[in-house]
């Protein structure tokens, strides 16, 4: 049997497509960094941006043309003279350079839009290739709207376009209207179809107006394509392109469907996603395939317990493969034995049998019933037998005030052991001023170790969640708070800790 596979080409658009995506404008500097972690991870062709955009666009094709060595640099241009030529220019220094041209092939594109017949677009599409090979002898060529053009004109364009020149042909599912059968048909037709087919590489570019961006392009791959035009995180115009990531990993998942491989290092796949994400400032949502936080963790029992037993069980791929340290057992209400049980090992605590183990289990049961996600500290609290921490500490209420130039000052009324407490206090912030606030009658003499706030959502109403990490005596507690105002919820985070760490107190005075 004949094991050989193909090349599939990884074209990333994330410089280019990617930054089309409303707020996701990139410097000159950001494209740089995001281009070197790229060609890192070994992408055959980054396309860098489009070169007549601005000053500054072409600014920063031009800068990543120069930095990156291994990877092919690519301009976007429209079918027209200056875009091609400025393009060119821009590229000028590139170790390998590519030009991609386009102008749309659907009736309604070139009606409304363009406003241009159909024999026009084509006579443009040819000019535009034999120009652009003027520049370079990597051009390639896009039908934009191609998923709704007619196929006669398609196989028509494809043959000139491939006789001026154009080694890539790209066939776009630029409105995300394809389906994964329709299109991946498509292709198959416009191969068996257009006479030169063989003399170029065919290229899928989709957008993920209906969540079938990866869908659609591994489809294509599937019926003759080479080349996958992807974005990491999916960013793009609109709902974002296909995810890089995600076509990535799908083609090496699968090793057993897909009759190609890629060149990439998955290794650098989770750095670039967190690259990527910090400069567009586009968090990656949490279940995100590949790249999100949940990737490849595990918080229900019966997962856990398999993926303990044998990690294929509920693993597809390892976590390593593509860049986070390990998975991930999330311990919380949901937990079963099996999994606490692998935790308290890992912090080499053992129990004499499995009566012991259960009271600790039924602790732990308890307490994830009042917390998101138990934390080793709690796992240790449980074993010193504190009990599920007693509710000392209640916030009734909280107003801060924040005036511009003045110091912000903290008004709360607390429940402290079933009496209501109003205290206030200044600080140097909000939360500064809200701990300040609470300490003033609490007086724990505990630590703050640690104060992290996550956004749960996103927007500006999104949930917040907020851990306060205290320390007294050498003994480490995580409180916890989550709420839609952000003070509040560290108000409560901090009350949360405080009731922890009198809890352990308690018990140990056998109060
Ligand atoms: C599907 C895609 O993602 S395509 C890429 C989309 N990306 C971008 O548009 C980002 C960069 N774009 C820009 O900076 C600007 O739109 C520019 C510099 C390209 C053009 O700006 P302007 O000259 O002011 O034109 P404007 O954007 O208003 O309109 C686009 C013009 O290009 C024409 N056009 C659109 N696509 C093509 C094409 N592929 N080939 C030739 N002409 C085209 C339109 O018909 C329109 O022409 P008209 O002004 O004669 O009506
Ligand atoms: C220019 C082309 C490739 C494009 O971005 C699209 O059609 O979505």
């Amino acid at each position: 049997m004949n094991t050989k596979k193909d090349k599939l080409v990884i074209f990333d658009t994330t410089l280019r497509d990617g930054e089309q995506s409303p707020g996701a404008s990139m410097t000159k500097d950001e494209k740089i960094r995001i281009a070197r972690m790229l060609e890192r991870m070994r992408v055959d062709v980054i396309e860098a941006g489009f070169a007549i955009a601005s000053p500054g666009d072409f600014e920063a094709v031009q800068a990543v043309a120069e930095t990156v060595k291994d990877s092919r640099v690519c301009s976007l241009a429209r079918a027209v003279g200056p875009d091609i030529s400025r393009a060119g220019e821009a590229l000028k220094k590139a170790n390998a350079s590519r030009i991609h041209t386009f102008i749309a092939t659907s009736p309604i594109h070139m009606k409304y839009k363009l406003q241009m017949e159909p024999e026009k677009v084509l006579e443009r599409a040819v000019e535009a290739v034999k120009l652009a090979r003027q520049f370079t002898d990597d051009v390639e060529f896009s039908l934009e709207d191609g998923s709704r053009s007619e196929p006669e004109f398609m196989y028509r364009i494809i043959e000139a376009v491939i006789n001026a020149g154009a080694g890539t042909i790209n066939i776009p599912d630029t409105v995300g209207y394809g389906e994964p059968g329709e299109y991946g048909a498509m292709f198959r037709r416009v191969i068996e179809n257009v006479p030169n087919s063989d003399k170029a590489i065919f290229s899928t570019h989709c957008h993920n107006d209906l969540g079938l961006a990866v869908a659609n392009s591994l489809s294509a791959v599937m019926n003759g394509v080479r080349q996958v035009e992807c974005t990491i995180n999916g960013l793009g115009e609109r709902a974002g392109n296909a995810s890089l990531e995600e076509i990535v990993m799908a083609v090496r998942t699968r090793q057993d469907l897909f009759p190609v491989e890629t060149g990439i290092d998955t290794s650098h796949i989770v750095p670039t996603s967190r690259l990527v994400s910090s400069i567009t400032g586009f968090p990656v949502q949490p279940n995100k395939a590949i790249v999100g936080a949940n990737a490849f963790a595990h918080e229900s029992g019966i997962h856990q317990d398999g993926v303990l037993k044998h990690r294929e069980t509920y693993e597809i791929m390892r976590a390593q493969d593509v860049g986070w340290g390990h998975n991930r057992l999330v311990l919380g209400k949901h937990s079963g034995r099996a999994a606490v049980k692998a935790r308290y090992e890992e912090l080499g605590i053992h129990f004499e049998d499995t009566a012991e183990f259960q009271m600790v289990f039924e602790r732990f049961k308890a307490l994830a019933d009042k917390k998101h996600e138990i934390f080793d500290e709690d796992l240790q609290s449980l074993v010193t037998g504190t009990e599920a921490p007693v509710e000392r500490y209640r916030l009734e209420d909280l107003e801060v005030r924040s005036k511009f130039g003045s110091l912000p000052q903290a008004q709360l009324r607390l429940l402290i052991d079933g009496e209501s407490h109003r205290v206030e206090a200044y600080g140097s912030g909000p939360v500064d001023a809200t701990f300040k606030a609470i300490e003033s009658i609490a007086k724990s003499q505990a630590d703050l170790k640690l104060y992290s706030v996550n956004a749960v959502t996103q927007g500006t109403d999104s949930q917040g969640t907020v851990t306060v990490r205290l320390e007294r005596d050498g003994r480490l507690v995580n409180g916890v708070g989550a709420d839609t105002d952000i003070l509040v919820a560290s108000a409560q985070a901090y009350l949360d800790a405080l009731n922890m760490l009198d809890s352990g107190e308690n018990k140990r005075k056998g109060v």
